[in-house]
Formats: C-alpha cells, structure tokens, sequence
C-alpha cells in the first residue's frame, strides 16, 4: 500500500517552490503547469517540471498537464511521457473517451508502464460520468477532486461543511470505490485557516477519501496526521485482528471485542488500517 495522505501542489514555474519540496514530509506532490502557471511561462515550467521529476527522493511524483482542450495540452503529455513520473494528473477529465485519448498518448509518447493516469474530477459532466471515467483503464489508478472548479461550475459557495458539493464528493467516493481507486480530496484554499483546514481533513477522512491535495507546506502536519491511523486505531485493529484468528482458530465466524460484533468484514478493515499504518511506518 502506497499512502497517499498529503498530496501538494507546486506551481511549475515557481523554482523556490519547486526546491522547498524535496525537503517537505508530503507523501506526494503534483508538479503543476496547469492553473497554478501564467500562458508565458508555460514552455519554461515544462521544461523546468520535466527536468526535475526524478529529484524528489521516496515522494511520489506527478505532473499536472494542461487540459485537453488547451493548446498546451499535446506538448505536456509528450514530455510527460519522455520525462516518466509516477502519472500524469489529467484536469476537467468528462468521460471514458478522454481516458482511453489520454492512454493512447501515453503510449505512442513512449510513457514508461510505471507513469499511470490520475484524472480530475472537477465539473457537474465529470460527477455524473464518475464511474465511467474511473473505470475505464488499468491505468487510471487515482481520481482527484477539483473543489474549486466544481464550485464554479455549480455556482456554489463555499461555506464550511461544504453543503453544496456533498452530492459531487459522493458520487466520486462511490464511483472510486466501485472501481478501485484510490479517491483524493480538493484543495482548502485559504493557506492560514488552520482550524477550517482540520476540519475539513477530518470530513474527508469521514466520507472515505484516501488523503488531501493541498496547496501550502503548513498543510502537511495536520493533513499526515489526521489521514493516517492513530494510535487507538492501531491498538484496536491489532484486537481485532488477533480475536478474529483466535476465533477462526476455534471453528467461530463471528466473535465480540469489546462488546462489539466482529465479522470478517472489519477485519477485513482492520488490516487495511495496520497496511496504512505499516507503510506510512506508524505501526509500531
Ligand atoms: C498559496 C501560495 C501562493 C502562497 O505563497 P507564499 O505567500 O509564497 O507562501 P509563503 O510565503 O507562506 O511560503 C513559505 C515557504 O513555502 C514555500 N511554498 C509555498 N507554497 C509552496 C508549495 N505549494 N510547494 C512548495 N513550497 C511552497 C515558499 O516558497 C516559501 O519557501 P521559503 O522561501 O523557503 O520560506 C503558494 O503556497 C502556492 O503557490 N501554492 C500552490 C498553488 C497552486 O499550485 N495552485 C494550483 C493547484 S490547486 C488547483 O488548481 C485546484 C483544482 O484544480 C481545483 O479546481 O480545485
Ligand atoms: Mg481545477
């Protein structure tokens, strides 16, 4: 299990940016040549991203492409492919045809099999497509949420809880799961709002989304925290696991720890949590 917690933005063009990373805790990062950079810099962001992709130690990395119906978008996903991250984030991704285009490419560009796809989910189409997107290629393995294209698109405000984009964040958590993908939650914009951040980190770690993609090192404690198991969780999925062998051992399906039901289905969670935990190195 590869974690995917924290997951940070960096503009392409912004080289301080693009230096301070290779000494930040975030399991991944998204070199950006997307919105994050200016129409005149983006050949030099391109270049710069490219060049820069095997830099970056254990963090998994990625390029963000420019969309598919910018003038951009060809010339990316060939260096992206030369260049051979761990993906490719493709923005605006609306159906299984874009996938199977962006794939194609990949291919004729010469991509590595290790560079997979992650697409963005950011617009009303792409929601009602969700499950059709993530299933439409092996490698398509993530599906990023793009909060604030969505909110655009929707007319929505933004208020805490995020009411108006529940439906959306849904619809990509069920699409995700029943396609098995891995699912990572927008950006929180506002860089020194540290209370509403951790809120919304923790209710996207309650609706089931794998980690956050963020747009600010001060983001990476918090989010490394609150998406990975803790210590009672550890401790609890240790119980769980143990009754449930203990059980099995003695001819049982079923037992109680701690006055709970267990079945095979939460030990089934349990051991997810100990992989999370073993791979992000908490476990102990
Ligand atoms: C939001 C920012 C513009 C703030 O920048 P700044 O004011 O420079 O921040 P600080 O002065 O507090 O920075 C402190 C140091 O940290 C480095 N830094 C800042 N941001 C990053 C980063 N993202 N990655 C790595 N390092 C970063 C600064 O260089 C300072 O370093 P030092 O000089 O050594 O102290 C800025 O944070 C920023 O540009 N963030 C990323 C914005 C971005 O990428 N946006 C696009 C992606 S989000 C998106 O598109 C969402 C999606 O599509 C959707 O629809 O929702
Ligand atoms: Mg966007």
């Amino acid at each position: 299990m590869r974690p995917r917690r924290s997951v940070l933005y960096m503009p392409g063009a912004n080289e301080r940016a693009l230096e301070k990373a290779k000494t930040l805790p975030a399991d991944a990062l998204i070199l950006d040549l997307e919105d994050a950079v200016a129409p005149d810099a983006k050949e030099a962001a391109r270049e710069r991203v490219c060049a820069s992709v095997s830099q970056y130690g254990s963090r998994e990395v990625t390029i963000r492409v420019n969309g598919l119906d910018t003038e951009w978008h060809d010339a990316d996903l060939r260096a992206a492919a030369q260049a051979g991250p761990a993906a490719v984030v493709v923005p605006k991704v609306n159906s299984a045809g874009e996938v199977h285009n962006i794939e194609r490419a990949l291919e004729l560009g010469g991509a590595p099999e290790h560079t997979k796809i992650w697409a963005m989910l950011e617009t009303p189409v792409a929601m009602l497509h969700a499950e059709e997107i993530a299933a439409a290629s092996d490698r398509l393995t993530v599906l990023v949420m793009g909060t604030n294209d969505l909110a655009k698109e929707l007319h929505a405000e933004f208020v805490p809880g995020r009411a108006p984009l529940l439906g959306g964040l849904s619809l990509a958590l069920l699409a995700a799961r029943a396609t098995g993908k891995v699912i990572l939650d927008g950006v929180y914009n506002d860089v020194k709002d540290v209370e509403g951040f951790e809120a919304e980190c923790v209710q996207g770690r309650q609706f089931g989304f794998d980690g956050k993609t963020l747009i600010h090192p001060a983001q990476l404690e918090p989010c490394n925290r609150i998406f990975a198991p803790s210590a009672a969780e550890i401790a609890s999925a240790r119980k769980i696991t143990a009754a449930f062998e203990e059980a099995r051992a003695a001819g049982k399906g079923v037992v109680t720890v701690d006055g709970r039901m267990i079945e095979n289905l939460h030990v089934e969670n349990a051991r997810r949590i100990l992989d999370l935990a073993e791979a992000i190195g908490t476990a102990e």
